[in-house]
């Protein structure tokens, strides 16, 4: 699987810095650092060298040199880090000199694909890292972290193993049922399947939480016109997003903020009031409001206490629904809306907004990710998992031993597609390792 060439990237940020670093992996990198710098200094200790023009010898810069030889490397290949004085100019010449000597400029993300085909790390990790560099809050970190550092990885590696392991005595089974090998293999395949599939199940029913921190909460505020939804957003935001007036029928496009509540990335969406409208634009502002609504993890339903609570709105009301009651300054807040308690709140005086903020963190919480546990963060992984679940139920049916067989090789495929790991030598290999079948 080793890549022929040598690449090389900026692995810092663009524009001027007080540092940037050129980073190279390939068979390559020890040749061309040596020729750079004069020689290649101790493995992963930094060393100050002079770089050196391959042409004219001219000095490039001053940098710090790391040598990572393979295969203890990120990439498992032979690996190095320039560390540069961070003006374009400096980093131009420095890749110039790269490129002179048989470098290439990397593709995006093809040190961690390097990674990935040298075995450094499944495919689940690699897409940690991805979700780390993307990471905007705290919680968002700690899951791609996590995900980074192998969690799903060991997890879904597990399974692979186990399933692997009841494949290879389901084939046992079939293919040696003479010999003296234990009868009841098939038995323990199918109640294997069963316990494996129970597992994934319950993996599988987290209410899409990981999925969601990974792609942050949709919050879509609803109400009657002047109901004080762009208030509202304004006083969430801490800035005046949103145009607010006294005229009923302001906001008509829907208005985005980004939050972090509770370390979960949010998308607060204030939406054009809702009501009977004679105009055309006023109309597809409406309809644009309903369709984020329904595509929204949590809907904030307003209603103003000064006026009777509009039916538009109440429709919306249902368990899950965060029902609150605006302009308490005005008039005080009914005991209940549709049935349910509303949160007392006045975008005017911020009386209640405390409460409010800590009732949406509190949701984000619980929709979205959540302490230490492995969660999936994908609908990748959804999908194979979901298929695996499938092919094990299929296991657990099937009448005949080769069908077993066949449902349970299906299932360790959609699993192997997960970690992008699996061939035909790991069942191979608990063939031999369980059974010493041939000597
Ligand atoms: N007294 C009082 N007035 C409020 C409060 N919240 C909003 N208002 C006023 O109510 C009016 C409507 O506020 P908006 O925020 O524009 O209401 P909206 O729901 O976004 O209205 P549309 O965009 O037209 O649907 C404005 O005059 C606000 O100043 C409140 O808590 N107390
Ligand atoms: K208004
Ligand atoms: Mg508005």
């Amino acid at each position: 699987m080793t890549a022929t060439d040598t690449i090389f990237a900026l692995a810092s940020g663009a524009g001027r810095g007080a540092i940037a670093v050129l980073r190279l992996s390939g068979v390559g990198t020890g040749a061309i650092v040596a020729r750079l710098a004069g020689g290649l200094p101790r493995p992963r200790h930094a060393s100050l060298r002079r770089l050196h023009g391959p042409t004219d010898g001219e000095v490039l810069d001053e940098a710090l040199v790391l040598w990572f030889p393979g295969p203890g490397s990120y990439t498992g290949e032979d690996s190095a880090e320039l560390h540069l004085h961070g003006g374009p100019a400096v980093i131009a010449a420095v890749g110039a000199a790269l490129a002179s000597l048989g470098a290439r400029p990397a593709e995006p993300g093809e040190f961690t694909r390097r990674a990935f085909l040298n075995g450094r790390m499944d495919l689940t990790a690699a897409e940690g890292i991805a979700d780390l560099i993307d990471a905007e809050t705290e919680a968002q970190r700690r899951q791609a972290l996590r995900q980074a550092d192998g969690a799903l990885a060991r997890l879904y590696g597990g399974w692979v193993e186990r399933l692997t392991r009841l494949l290879a005595h389901q084939e046992a089974a079939i293919e040696f049922a003479e010999d003296d090998l234990p009868t009841d293999l098939g038995d323990q395949a199918r109640a294997g399947a069963e316990a494996l599939r129970a597992e994934i199940a319950a993996h599988l029913a987290d209410g899409g939480r990981g999925e969601r921190l990974r792609e942050g909460l949709l919050v879509a505020i609803l109400g009657a016109p002047n109901a004080g939804k762009s208030s509202l957003l304004n006083a969430l935001a801490g800035r005046e997003a949103a145009i607010v007036s006294a005229r009923a029928g302001t906001t008509r496009d829907v208005v985005e903020v980004r939050l972090a509540l509770a370390g979960v990335p949010v998308t607060l969406a204030d939406t054009a009031g809702l009501r009977e409208a004679a105009d055309e634009i006023e109309q597809e502002g409406i309809r644009r409001a309903r369709r984020r609504a329904e595509e929204a993890d949590l809907v904030l339903a307003v209603f103003a206490t000064d006026v009777a609570p509009d039916p538009e709105t109440l429709a919306w009301v249902r368990p899950g629904v965060l029902v609150l009651a605006n302009k308490v300054d005005l008039a005080a807040a009914p005991d209940v809306i549709g049935g349910v308690a509303p949160l007392p709140v006045s975008a005017r005086t911020g009386e209640g907004l405390e409460a409010l903020r800590a009732c949406l963190a509190e949701a984000a919480t619980r929709l979205a990710g959540a302490g230490d546990a492995a969660l999936l963060t994908r609908p990748r992984h959804r999908a194979a998992l979901n298929d695996a679940v499938a092919w094990l139920a299929e296991a657990e049916a099937a009448p005949l031993p080769e069908l077993v067989s066949e449902a349970l090789r299906a299932a360790l495929r959609s699993l192997g597609r997960l970690t992008g790991r699996i061939g035909v030598e790991d069942i191979l290999d608990v063939v031999f390792r369980d059974f010493c079948i041939g000597k």
